[in-house]
């Protein structure tokens, strides 16, 4: 083996770690750049790959670039092949890098690029297939591997689903993200469940790093499911459904996005319920590779589940997944439940404020005279704008933790068993209700699922489809009835039906 040196390279900046082969750098940044009194607009954090290879969750780094991460609060791993040099360096706050070590206990790596290989040659096989099918239907009914990736919270799943979508993507594939963590989710803000079709001009490592895609790049698919904290079994069905039913709409039009398949997050809810809804998604968003992560339980409890579903289904076996046990990164801490609270507050942010982007609007002569400090500057990419609506033009929807027994129903009121219920905030009436949605993160429904609501009448209409996007309540002003919404850009809403949760957010 070669060894890796340093003799051809400049003075390092800041920390210089010398990765052999199949070693990885982690490191972890605290949050609370603004506690400490620097501008949160300044890098945090840097690092260079000054010499030989590396990747931040199957996302490659190019060689001489310098990565600035202008948040705290990240965990990251960068991992080495073939061994590399990498320059770390702390950005405005002195103090940000909690951590940061070498390790070689990466056999959780090499798993994943196995994994990566055998689900590559099922695309193959399905692009095959697909290319030599003589009639459509044949062409619809074959797919790429649909895998979903499952196990306890803080195990990795989020980090080894990112890892197969950048693998497959870097090959030209272009498989589908769902991400059904309403806790931590990873394409949109928590409490949504959603869909993205990806792309490797999607994969960036700066995303990586944080959270969510880049914008401009793909078109999520998103349903509120309105709680980052506890999962609501019926609405989550409902909202699985709908999504496998878009999932299906796209596959049917796009073979290349057939091929490709699907990789499947989930959320860590694994006992009880949580396991129930885990095999009720793998058959809805028909599964065909279930990987579990480092769970000796789980693993045998869902391969004699779908052994025993075999037998039962004899030559059928096209709805039975391959379940395959993968092991976990030594390099997962558990996140305090501070920190986990204000990377929440830092994917809402994003959504509104876009990502943090150098600052080009400096005049020449600022250039000229550039300091350090200066150089890092970095402002927000959007611009959110503040509308201000009657409240009486508004129409704020909830879900209902249970549905309402018949015998409780008035006596002319349609009698329903069905368990997903909205009720409509009194924004006229109990004062409560109304200070409830201060600072709430609202959904905003799409027309064509109002128009669907206000047909049948049912509330699973509204809160199972796609939502158009988010606003946050800025304030109510009970004075003048009027409801004060911040919202990403200028413009009319696209409805004015919206939907809250219990999520909350504010600057
Ligand atoms: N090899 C590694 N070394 C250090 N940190 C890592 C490594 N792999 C992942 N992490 C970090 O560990 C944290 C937890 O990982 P991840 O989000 O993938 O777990 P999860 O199972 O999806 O968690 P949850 O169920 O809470 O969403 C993340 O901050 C991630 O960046």
């Amino acid at each position: 083996m070669v060894e890796v040196t340093t003799d051809d390279l400049p003075p390092p900046k800041g920390e210089r770690h010398v990765l052999q082969p199949r070693e990885e750098l982690r490191f972890e940044v605290a949050f609370g750049t603004a506690a400490s009194g620097a501008s949160p607009n300044l890098d945090v954090i840097s690092f260079c790959l000054q010499k030989g290879s590396c990747e931040l969750y199957g996302c490659e780094l190019a060689v001489q670039k310098v990565y600035s991460i202008p948040q705290g609060g990240i965990k990251v791993a960068l991992f080495t092949w073939h061994g590399c040099v990498i320059d770390l360096w702390e950005g405005s706050t002195e103090g940000a890098l909690d951590i940061s070590y070498t390790s070689d206990e990466t056999d959780s790596n090499v798993a994943f690029v196995n994994t990566h290989a055998q689900l590559e040659a099922l695309r193959d096989d399905a692009s095959l297939a697909i290319f030599n099918a003589t009639d459509e239907t044949t062409k619809k009914n074959i797919s790429g591997p649909r895998v979903m990736v499952v196990g306890e919270t803080e195990c990795g799943k989020s980090t080894l689903v990112k890892t197969l979508v950048a693998y497959a993507t870097k090959l030209g594939r272009t498989p589908l993200w769902v991400d059904l963590d309403p806790m931590d989710n990873s394409i949109s803000v928590p409490g949504t469940l959603a869909v993205a079709p990806m792309t490797a001009a999607a994969v960036t490592v700066e995303s990586y790093a944080t959270t969510g895609i880049p914008p401009n790049t793909v078109h999520p698919l998103v349903v509120y499911h309105g709680s980052s904290t506890e999962i609501h079994p019926a609405l989550f069905k409902g909202q699985v459904d709908r999504l496998a039913h878009s999932i299906q709409s796209r596959m049917d039009h796009d073979e290349q996005a057939r091929a490709s398949g699907i990789v499947v997050n989930t959320n860590g809810w694994i006992r009880d319920e949580g396991y129930e809804l885990l095999l009720y998604t793998a058959e809805a968003l028909k599964i065909s590779v279930l990987l579990v992560l480092g769970h000796d339980r789980l693993y045998s409890m869902m391969t004699s589940h779908y052994k025993k579903l075999q037998r039962e289904q004899g030559d059928d076996t096209s709805v039975v997944p391959k379940v395959l046990k993968l092991p976990r990164s030594g390099g997962i801490v558990s996140r305090p439940s501070d920190f986990i609270r204000q990377c929440r507050s830092r994917a809402v942010k994003k959504y509104f404020y876009g990502d943090m982007i150098a600052d080009n609007t400096t005049s020449d002569a600022e250039k000229e005279s550039k300091t350090a400090e200066s150089s890092m500057k970095r402002i927000p990419q959007l611009t959110p704008f503040l509308s201000q609506l009657p409240l009486s033009d508004v129409r704020i929807y909830k879900v209902s933790s249970m549905a309402l027994s018949s015998s409780l129903l008035p006596v002319a009121q349609q009698q329903t068993t069905d368990a997903v219920q909205i009720i409509e905030i009194d924004l006229e009436g109990s004062t409560s209700d109304v200070d409830s949605l201060q600072h709430a993160l609202l959904a905003v429904c799409h027309p064509a699922a109002v128009a669907a609501y206000e047909e049948s009448g049912r509330g699973r209409d509204l809160v199972t489809a796609g939502v158009a996007g988010f606003c946050a309540v800025e304030r109510i002003v009970k004075e003048t009835d009027q409801i004060h919404l911040l919202s990403p850009c200028a413009g009319n809403l696209p409805s004015k039906t919206l939907i809250v949760g219990d999520i909350t957010w504010m600057e």
